[in-house]
């Protein structure tokens, strides 16, 4: 096989010298013949025409992995985002549109804003409309007009202005809308169902032969989109944590056998409480979903807490709401999911804090105060920080640069702080985990001095999945492979 050919068109995937894989975003050209193209007007523009190099050398890509060893293929690679020489819509031939999809996240009215100013101030493009209330607005909702006077102070604002739903996605009924409107660009923001429903929006467009570029923008507050350095909002979250994790510290700190329980947001990862944890010193506990843990017996939590408090007098116990939720299922047997179908969560910040309670009333010789506090809203509706409002720019940006370029079918993030175009599979073919066997989760663990939790055989299989995941990732070969496709 020659170097750069295309070997898999499905997903666009290019191999070059040396194991190197390109694994690219979709393009009008791909599926639209004879488009005539434009210069970009960026070059005329006084602010951007001093940049050296401001255009993104077409050949540029971004690797996935950056520790190599000597013999190590060069692996994945993603286009880098940025603006283009040519690009494949006039200014007053754009008529764009943006959607806000899922639960809240600080930064989304920043990444609204940019896109409309980047949208009108690069390319001066005039037709911005929101679509009202997540997916389902699409066909049940008239749109909101944007413009950047209308966006101007949004990113001051917690939420979104466009208003936010889970469930309602009706691809053919999304695609008619996006049609009869005279939409051609499409900017999705949300997380990984939302970037689901976009690659599906995708697909539709492609198979009616539109010239539509659909460009989604990764969204979650867990940060467990794969692929990405981190996702925005994430930033704030952790450091608005840390004000809750302060009054449970104060709380606990002011009586004797004090203990502060903190929940943080974490569906099925735990990065928020890992990382609040580690920028805060004052907790002594960190539970997330991916590190299993029991309460009674020896290396169990309670044996630990009464260490604790007989050292120290108090305990801070932050603990991410996907915790533990085998452990309460089998005293609350709930199965429910909601509009989107992600499995609703029992509440394991009341149900820790019941059983500590309960613990201690038993054993009699301790007497607790444990005060629980809930900050997960209120974390998650606040505006984002001055690094996230930064970042969203960024990102808004580089989807404006992408979607003008003719690129469809991408969302777009920094893989090893470049920012990339993304295809949609990458994204959401599996979620981004805290590994308890990496270096982060060992620093916490020594941070706290907290149990593991785990045996000496929980750790080698634990240690022989994540490998496996980690392998799969680094050596996309195996993955190609498996497919047919052979390296030189
Ligand atoms: N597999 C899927 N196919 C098509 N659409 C989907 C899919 N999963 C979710 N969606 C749609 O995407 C939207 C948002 O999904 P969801 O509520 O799961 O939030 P999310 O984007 O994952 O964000 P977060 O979990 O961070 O709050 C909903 O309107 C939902 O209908
Ligand atoms: O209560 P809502 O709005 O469904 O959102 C809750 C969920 O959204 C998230 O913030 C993001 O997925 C989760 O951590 C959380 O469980
Ligand atoms: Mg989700």
């Amino acid at each position: 096989m020659g170097s750069n050919s295309v070997i898999d068109q499905k997903h666009k995937v290019v191999v070059g010298e040396g194991g190197y894989v390109l694994e690219d975003v979709p393009h009008f050209s791909d599926y639209i013949p004879d488009l005539p193209t434009h210069s970009n007007q960026l070059q005329d523009n006084p602010a951007y025409s001093v940049v050296k190099q401001y255009f993104v050398n077409e050949d540029d890509t971004v690797t996935q992995k950056i520790v190599v060893h000597k013999k190590s293929p060069k692996g994945i690679h993603f286009r880098r985002a940025g603006p283009r020489q040519k690009v494949w819509f006039e200014s007053d031939e754009v008529h764009a549109c943006i959607v806000t999809c899922g639960g809240l996240c600080p930064g989304l009215n920043t990444v609204i804003r940019e896109i409309v100013c980047g949208l009108h101030y690069m390319y001066g493009v005039k037709k911005v409309e929101g679509i009202d209330g997540g997916y389902r607005g699409f066909y049940a909702r008239n749109t909101i007009s944007l413009n950047p006077k209308i966006v101007n102070d949004i990113h001051k604002r917690g939420g979104t202005i466009l208003g936010t739903s889970r469930g309602g996605h009706d691809t053919s009924k999304i695609v008619d809308s996006i049609q009869d409107r005279g939409i051609n660009q499409v900017y999705i923001i949300g997380g990984d169902g939302t970037q689901r429903g976009a690659s599906l929006i995708f697909e539709e467009i492609k198979r009616r032969g539109l010239k539509v570029s659909v460009a989604g923008i990764p969204k979650t507050i867990d940060n467990d989109i794969p692929v990405i350095d981190r996702s925005f909002g994430f930033d704030t979250a952790v450091e608005e944590a840390q004000r809750a994790i302060n009054a449970a510290h104060v709380e606990a700190c002011s009586i004797e056998n004090g203990i502060g329980v903190v929940k943080l947001m974490g569906r099925y990862s735990g990065f928020i409480a890992m990382y609040a944890t580690l920028a805060s010193r004052d907790v002594d506990c960190c539970l997330i979903p991916e590190s299993p843990f029991y309460l009674e017996g020896p290396g169990g939590l309670f044996e630990y807490i009464e260490k604790r408090l007989k050292e120290n007098g108090h305990l801070v116990l932050v603990i991410a709401e996907g915790a533990g939720q085998e452990l309460l299922s089998e005293s609350i047997p709930t199965e429910k999911e909601d509009a989107s179908g992600n499995k609703l969560l029992k509440d394991v910040g009341l149900w820790i804090s019941q059983k500590i309670k309960d613990h201690f009333a038993k054993l009699k010789k301790m007497a607790i105060n444990l005060k629980y506090i809930d900050p997960t809203y209120m974390i998650r509706a606040v505006p984002s920080n001055a690094s996230d409002n930064v970042y969203c720019t960024l990102l808004a940006q580089s989807a404006v640069h992408g979607a003008m370029a003719g690129y469809t079918g991408f969302t777009v993030g920094p893989v090893n702080g470049r920012h990339s175009y993304i295809p949609f599979y990458r994204i959401t073919e599996r979620q981004n985990n805290v590994v308890i066997t990496d270096r982060m989760w060992a620093r916490l663990l020594s941070s706290t001095n907290q149990p593991s939790f785990l045996s000496s055989k929980d750790v080698e299989d634990r240690r022989g999945q994540d490998c496996q995941a980690t392998d799969e990732e680094i050596f996309s070969e195996d993955i190609l492979v498996n497919k047919g496709i052979s390296f030189m």
